[in-house]
């Protein structure tokens, strides 16, 4: 549903506020207007887009965390997503991305029949991959996961799920599960704020995209402990991860587990072990696992699981030695693969640089949570920065 469009001047576009910025960027038949509102002491973005072939505006549902709004400049990166950098903060909270037409945006607009936009926080430097650690109901997901969270505290973190199953004795909420309602839970998987969701043993599990990149921006790896409905929708999503299968060395010892285990009733047992033989049968599903693990005795799967993990370990330090710096940028210009950015005082502080180059070329992930992979480095004038990319 769109309105009218008065004449486009930039200038002149207001969202109701007294104290409005500005920017617009034209991209194909549409032109993004992003602004900034002051109205009632609080500072926020307001988004229209105006279809140039119709003359209409529409008002796009906006999704994702939005940028501390002070002031910005913008530019396009690509005909999916909008790079702003916020004034007035360090360089580590003023890149983001407004993404526009991206495969989430896209998957968001077809679920929702209407347009959308998404945030996405830059974050400089690589993150180690997610670990998706699948497998049947009681062959110790849990078991392994708590043993590697118990001996490296500070270098694995664990997603922390949704669920619509009820605690069991001894589970907290906000550790073992996020425990929610139905609608609630369905609500915010309508508005994009979930990875991954299924309905296994007849609840409604799902991973929200804020459990795996809060993990991850505290420096851990992120552990998730999904079922293979949830895996394979995580390897059709841009988060790259590895993905292990954990398998029972028999089906008799996985029904002896799950019922010592003593946590389910015989129907819901019975329920599980039905699910079981149909995971297992997808174990082998071409491209959907890395690794397969026996867990036979717990403490050689535990050694077989830290040495895939340290195989897989391959964890890079962000090149990007600006990520702490205090001083703050504004865009400048842009090439195919970066954009410059210029200090705003122009002066050289400590542990920054007047010019900075911010490499697009290498980044993951994406709204409405973090997008990684940024690189930057100092430029002396923008000409030595055009020279090395030529
Ligand atoms: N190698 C093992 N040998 C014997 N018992 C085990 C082994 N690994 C785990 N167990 C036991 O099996 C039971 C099920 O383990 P756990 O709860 O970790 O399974 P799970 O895969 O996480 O199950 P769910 O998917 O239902 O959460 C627990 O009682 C656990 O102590
Ligand atoms: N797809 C998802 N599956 C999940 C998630 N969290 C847990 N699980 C899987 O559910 C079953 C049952 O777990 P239980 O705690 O009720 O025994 C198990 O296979 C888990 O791996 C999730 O977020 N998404």
């Amino acid at each position: 549903m769109g309105e009218e469009a008065p004449e486009f001047r930039v200038d002149t576009i207001t969202f109701g506020s007294k104290d409005c910025q500005q920017n617009a960027i034209d991209v194909g038949d549409k032109t993004y207007v992003i602004g900034r509102t002051d109205d009632d002491a609080k500072s926020s973005f307001g988004i229209k887009i105006l279809d140039k072939l119709t003359q209409t505006w529409i008002v796009p549902t906006v999704l994702g965390a939005q940028p501390p709004s002070k002031s910005h400049s913008a530019i396009l990166v690509n005909d999916e997503k909008i790079l702003i950098v916020e004034k007035g903060v360090s360089l580590n909270d003023s890149i983001w991305f407004l993404e526009i037409d991206t495969p989430f945006v896209k998957q968001q607009r077809k679920i929702k029949g209407s347009e959308v936009v998404s945030w996405s926080k830059g974050v400089l430097g690589v993150a180690q991959k997610p670990v998706v650690i699948s497998g049947p109901s009681g062959v110790g997901k849990g078991t392994l996961i708590a043993k590697l969270m118990k001996e490296y505290p500070s270098k694995f973190g664990f997603s922390v799920s949704h669920t619509t199953r009820s605690p069991r004795v001894k589970e907290i909420d906000g550790v073992h599960y996020h425990f929610a309602g139905r609608s609630k839970m369905e609500q915010d998987i309508s508005e994009g704020e979930f990875l991954e969701f299924a309905h296994v043993h007849g609840n409604l599990y799902g991973t929200s995209i804020e459990a795996v990149e809060s993990v991850t921006d505290e420096g851990k790896r992120c552990i998730l402990d999904i079922d293979v409905q949830g895996a394979r929708s995580v390897r059709a999503s841009s988060l790259e991860a590895v993905f292990i299968f954990v398998c029972p060395p028999s089906f008799e010892e996985l029904e002896q587990r799950l019922r010592a285990r003593g946590t389910e009733t015989e129907e819901q047992i019975q329920k599980r072990l039905r699910n079981a033989r149909a995971e297992l049968d997808q174990s082998n599903s071409p491209g959907l696992f890395d690794h397969l693990l026996v867990n036979d005795d717990l403490e050689a799967c535990y050694e077989n699981l830290k040495k895939l993990l340290s195989l897989d370990d391959d964890h890079k330090d962000s090149d990007g030695c600006y990520g702490k710096a205090t001083a703050c940028y504004s865009i400048l210009s842009k090439t195919e693969s970066k954009v410059f950015l210029q200090s705003e005082t122009g002066e050289v502080v400590k542990g920054g640089a007047s010019m900075l180059a911010v490499d697009l070329s290498s980044l993951t992930g994406g709204a409405p949570g973090r997008t990684r992979g940024l690189k930057t480095h100092s430029v002396n004038s923008i000409d030595n920065g055009l020279k090395g990319i030529r």
